[in-house]
């Protein structure tokens, strides 16, 4: 039996048969390779009498991957290439006119075995089914020397009649007997027990491989897979990510990883190189469109990625408390402690760290419940949202300039226009008018007049906090201090100059966006000791401003002054 394990991709086959997934002649062949690379033993190329366009892929890889082993594949031998024919000479020809240029062509035939299927789908007996078994399995062999033949449903077949099929098979010719679970309904003891059953009760079975291929209609192929190679198979047949007809196939990278994981429990090898399994899920997620839930095992956005700060705290003291595998091993670069209102102090600190701050106690103690405020209203906190807050700690809010008025003009009839109002450090009320490519430009820059910036917007994300037609608005912005400014910020230039963020929120977007500007622009004048020049009025012909003064009594009407 041997303690090697074949691996037999069908993603190109079955993989392909997921509703939507179909590809094109150019993205089969580049996953062929690979797959090839990968170190499979076998490629199930397609099913060549399914279409002109599906022999022609399916003999394009016989012709690239299946006659030398292509550069970087593990192996000194291509890969097997399989095509699939229902059992009839015609789907058997078109079949070997696809494989025919490989080195190890595999010729694939099968027929329904179960009750319900004869019955219903074939419309033949059981004696019908045994002698075309026994016509075309013996056809392809005049072929093909390798044949492998396929009892479909055979998880719901009368075993008594499996092995009689199976016995037919092998003394037609083939060479590999897979056992397919088609529509995923045993359980792993039930079909670990098929297996072994076959093996105690199938002629010559010893001198045949026998494969498995489950499917995923209960969420059961991984566990059913490795029950069949528990009880003797020794070919597995799975696809990238688990896609396939219906809930799919069973996912390779979790067989694989399996059998590699738990290496002492199987005792088991296979030939493939782990390293490479995240890069081939994204290549085969990106040619079906079939997107990998974050969840997936192995190959999940999330597979190595912690949340929780008891786990993040565990990871960091020792990374097998909450992982059983390297993320390397499986090509993925690091694990990932995601920041999130379910972390605590140790993964913060840690984040904190790695991006060059040390904090502890309890300046440490005010940045974590700041993150923690911030986490409850995001997903996640990126590093870009940290280093805004770590630079807050250093400038706590100021009410340096608040917003008393904006009035906006845009849409398609002239040129976004703003005027903004702001009471500035002085005690005055400055009021001035932009233009810009937006609303929310033409307010910025509205603003920048005002106090004067000394900061370049970085980033402005606006999200809705609520649903509905009134909801609110919530803009965050990040602005960076300029570079070169002489002064007090001097040391804060270049890529160190500091980041402030501030956020707002309002029923009015462009009102939300102003709000968050100014926060932004409040921390930095803050941090940098409330130092401000007050802008030069339109009186004195420089800039064009309104100063207003402050005596704003009873509503009565503001006075001008310069
Ligand atoms: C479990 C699996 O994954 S099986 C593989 C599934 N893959 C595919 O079906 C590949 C894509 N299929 C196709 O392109 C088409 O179905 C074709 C070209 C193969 C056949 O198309 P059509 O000739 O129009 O037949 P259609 O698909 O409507 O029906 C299937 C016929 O094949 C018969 N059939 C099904 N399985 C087999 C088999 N293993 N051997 C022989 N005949 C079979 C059915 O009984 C039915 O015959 P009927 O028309 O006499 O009733
Ligand atoms: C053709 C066979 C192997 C199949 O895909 C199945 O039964 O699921």
């Amino acid at each position: 039996m041997g303690n090697y394990v074949r691996i037999f991709d069908t993603t190109l086959r079955d993989g392909e048969q997921s509703p939507g997934a179909t590809m094109t002649s150019s993205e089969k062949l580049e996953i062929a390779k690979a797959l090839s690379r990968l170190g499979v033993d076998v490629i199930e190329a397609g099913f060549p009498a399914a279409s002109p366009d599906d022999l022609a892929a399916v003999r394009a890889i016989a012709e690239h991957v299946g006659r030398e082993p292509i550069e970087g594949r593990p192996s000194s031998e291509p890969p097997t290439i399989v095509g699939l024919a229902r059992a009839t000479k015609g789907d058997i020809d078109a079949a070997w006119e696809g494989i025919r240029p490989a080195k190890h062509p595999c010729l694939h035939t099968f027929l329904s075995t179960s009750d319900l299927h004869m019955k219903h789908k074939l419309r033949m007996s059981r004696e019908q089914v045994l002698a075309r078994i026994a016509e075309m399995v013996a056809y392809a062999k005049t072929l093909c020397p390798a044949i492998e033949f396929s009892p479909e449903d055979a998880g719901r077949s009368e075993p008594e009649f499996l092995y009689q099929v199976l016995d037919t098979a092998i003394r037609a010719g083939a060479t590999t007997l897979n056992i397919p679970d088609t529509v995923g309904y045993t359980t792993p003891d039930e079909f670990g027990s098929l297996i072994a059953g076959i093996f105690a009760n199938v002629p010559g079975i010893d001198d045949v491989i026998v494969s498995v291929h489950c499917h995923n209609d209960l969420g059961l192929a991984t566990a059913n897979t490795l029950a069949g190679i528990r009880a003797g198979a020794r070919q597995a047949e799975v696809t990238i990510n688990g896609i396939g007809e219906r809930a799919g196939n069973t996912s390779l990278e979790e067989v694989v990883m399996a059998l590699h994981t738990r290496a002492p429990k199987f005792g088991l090898t296979t030939g493939i190189d782990t390293t490479q399994l995240a890069r081939v899920s994204r290549m085969v997620s990106t040619a079906t469109g079939i997107v990998v839930q974050p969840n997936k095992a192995v190959v999940g956005a999330n597979a190595f990625a912690h949340e929780s700060g008891i786990h993040q705290d565990g990871m960091l003291k020792h990374e097998a408390t909450y992982e059983i595998m390297r993320p390397e091993t499986v090509g993925v670069t690091q694990t990932n402690l995601v920041l999130g209102k379910h972390s605590g102090r140790a993964a913060l600190s840690a984040r904190l760290v790695s991006m060059g701050y040390s904090f502890d106690g309890p300046a440490l103690d005010r940045v974590f419940a700041r993150f923690k405020a911030l986490a409850d209203r995001r997903k996640q906190v990126h590093d870009a949202d940290l280093e805004a807050l770590v630079h807050d700690e250093a400038a706590p809010d100021v009410e340096a300039f608040t917003l008393e008025g904006l009035l906006v003009g845009c849409g398609t009839m002239g040129m976004p226009t703003a005027t903004v109002r702001l009471r500035c450090p002085d005690g005055k009320v400055r009021v001035h008018a932009a233009v810009g490519t937006g609303p929310v430009d033409a307010a910025y820059k509205a603003v920048d007049a005002i106090v004067q910036t000394r900061a370049t917007l970085l980033e402005f994300t606006v999200r809705s906090v609520t649903e509905g037609i009134d909801a609110l608005g919530e803009v965050a912005v990040r602005i960076r201090e300029l570079h070169g400014h002489e002064g007090v910020r001097a040391q804060h230039d270049g890529p160190q100059a500091r980041v402030f963020h501030g956020n707002g929120a309002d029923t009015d977007i462009i009102v939300a966006s102003v709000k968050a500007y100014l926060r932004a622009q409040n921390r930095l004048m803050a941090a940098t000791g409330g130092v401000w020049d007050a802008p030069v009025s339109r009186r004195d012909g420089v800039v064009p401003m309104e100063v207003i003064d402050l005596q704003l009594v009873n509503g009565a009407e503001p006075s001008r002054a310069s």
